[in-house]
């Protein structure tokens, strides 16, 4: 299932904007922190629909039943890119557990590329909940090998996906791959270049959060 979070009217749709804008975009501080809203506005969303149980809660004047997270997600996130809407889900999932995996375009001379993955840290997945945050879904390419890599660790029992713009392409792959997966988007777009760029997109989310980097 895929949910774009620009078709209702949201503020979502302004982060969105102020993301792609180049007379905008370079303030890394607001680019990041407009990744951190977008993704703060998507764990509300996902928040709806997690397992909750009673307890009841001393107040300075009586006993309150209160409504509590019965179980704490799994926040994974892919290197470099995700840390920023890491950090807006981890505003809301104060409590989760983490995982981060490094995902990275290997670029060869004939211009093609391989998704390469050297770090992961992850708790056990089996029976969890795992929402996964990556800014960009452009090919799917990096979130179908993180889901594979993150499923020898354990099957999820639900997967959420957060990303800020996807493509269409992409989303096709992902929903193929991953079918119970639920895919949270920004914005989608339908563009995408010979090299795996989204179109209209943003540019690289990489390097506009955190700077440029030497390509190994
Ligand atoms: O859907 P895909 O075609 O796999 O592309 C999406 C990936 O590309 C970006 O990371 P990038 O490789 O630029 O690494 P970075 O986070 O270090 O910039 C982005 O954060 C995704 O992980
Ligand atoms: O458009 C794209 C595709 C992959 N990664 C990015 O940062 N941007
Ligand atoms: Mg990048």
């Amino acid at each position: 299932m895929i949910i774009n979070l620009s078709q209702n009217h949201s503020l979502v749709s302004n982060w969105v904007r102020e993301l792609r804008d180049v007379d905008i975009q370079h303030d890394r501080m607001r680019f990041r922190r407009n990744l951190e809203r977008i993704a703060e506005v998507i764990a509300y969303e996902i928040s709806k629909e997690l397992p909750y149980m009673q307890v009841e809660t001393q107040t300075p004047l009586g006993i309150s039943n209160s409504l509590v997270l019965k179980e704490q997600p799994v926040l994974a996130t892919i290197l470099r890119a995700g840390l920023a809407m890491h950090q807006g889900f981890l505003n809301y999932f104060d409590k989760a557990d983490n995982a981060f995996i490094s995902a990275y375009r290997k670029h060869h001379k004939d211009g093609t590329f391989d998704i390469e993955i050297e770090y992961m840290s992850t708790p056990d997945l089996e029976d969890r909940i795992v929402i996964i945050s990556d800014p960009m879904l452009a090919t799917g390419a990096s979130l179908v090998k993180t889901v594979r890599f993150l499923k020898e660790e354990g099957k999820p029992r639900i997967i959420h996906i957060a990303a800020a713009i996807a493509c269409t392409e992409g989303l096709e792959y992902v929903s193929r791959e991953i079918p119970e997966a639920k895919i949270w988007c920004g914005d989608i777009d339908e563009e995408l270049t010979a090299k795996g760029y989204i179109v209209p997109g943003l540019g690289d989310a990489g390097d506009l959060a955190y700077g440029s980097k030497t390509q190994y």
